[in-house]
């Protein structure tokens, strides 16, 4: 994550087309909003598109605009997002669910920087920063066919790669120290830090805020951060996405780190008992279960 600030500071330096990768719910919309607001065209309109939730007839005048008449409820003249972000940031999101038909359109745009809106023969020239995010193998997705080539190299100019919250553990305590102080005048205690470190966070940042905010509701009613933590969903679906060697390169640390090498040998020691183990490791019962069944998890996925 340290390194991705870093690329989005150098990224704000120009209008370089940017690609956010990370699971959903890592920040990459919160990334682009702040590269947006970093670089010198912070004055212009951010204009954020999620690419899998447009209909697919609207597609060509919704990105490049409509004239009056043009078609059947076509009542005035359209823009279209790219004219809405000129002098400014076009942020498509889920680029990977765009339809190929206007994956053609949007090389196009690219290539001649113009717009020619449905029912018009005249191209309007566009000045925009054009971002992407997915949570998508994009690689993968040119390999099956869904996704130009020739479009993801104009996307790919520089890739920013957000980890999972789960694999940035000094970062969580921060951000989850600014949601909370947005929510409640007392501070997190240790061990309710703690407990949000050990939590896997399949959901990332967005599941993160989401139990804070529920935490903040609940904590008069006698409800304990674990107890929250232990009915949140931990698995992995999000994971499905994940290229396998990514997957066994974060297997490979997991089994490697001292952390669940420990785990290992002390419930060995206590003969397998989960009680006794989570007390000789200074950590709770929960997070010991959640410990095992990440690693169990992982293991799984591995042999799938
Ligand atoms: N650094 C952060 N500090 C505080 N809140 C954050 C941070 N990063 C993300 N969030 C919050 O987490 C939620 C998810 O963030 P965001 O929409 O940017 O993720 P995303 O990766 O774009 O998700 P998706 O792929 O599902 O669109 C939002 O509510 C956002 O405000």
């Amino acid at each position: 994550m340290a390194d991705s600030k870093k690329l989005l500071e150098i990224a704000a330096r120009s209008s370089i087309p940017v690609l956010l990768c990370g699971e959903s719910g890592t920040g990459k919309e919160v990334m682009a909003r702040r590269l947006h607001a970093m670089s010198d065209r912070a004055q212009g309109a951010f204009v954020a598109v999620n690419c899998g939730a447009i209909s697919p007839g609207l597609v060509e005048s919704l990105f490049e605009g409509s004239c009056r008449g043009a078609f059947t409820g076509a009542v005035s003249n359209q823009q279209g997002f790219v004219r809405a972000a000129d002098h400014g940031t076009l942020f498509l999101d889920e680029i990977g669910e765009l339809p190929l038909e206007i994956q053609t359109r949007l090389l196009r745009i690219l290539q001649e920087r113009s717009v020619t809106p449905v029912g018009s023969q005249q191209s309007i020239p566009v000045d925009f920063r054009l971002i992407c995010a997915t949570h998508r193998n994009l690689q993968a997705a040119v390999c099956a066919g869904k996704f130009r080539e020739d479009l993801f190299f104009r996307l790919n100019v520089f890739p920013i790669r957000l980890l999972p919250l789960r694999e940035r553990i000094d970062e969580l305590r921060t951000i989850a120290v600014e949601i909370w102080r947005e929510l409640s005048s007392r501070n997190l205690t240790e061990s309710e830090l703690k407990s949000l470190c050990q939590f896997p966070w399949p959901g990332n940042v967005r599941q993160l805020k989401n139990v804070l905010e529920r935490f903040q509701l609940l904590q008069n009613l006698g409800e304990t951060l674990d107890d929250i933590l232990s009915s949140e969903p931990w698995d992995f679906r999000s994971l499905q996405n994940i290229h396998v060697q990514e997957l066994s390169a974060s297997l490979y640390r997991s089994v490697k780190t001292p952390a669940w090498k420990s785990i290992q040998e002390t419930l060995l020691q206590c003969g397998n008992n989960k009680t006794k183990a989570a007390a000789r490791l200074g950590i709770s019962r929960g997070s010991l279960c959640y410990q095992i069944k990440i690693h169990n998890q992982q293991l799984r996925n591995l042999e799938n």
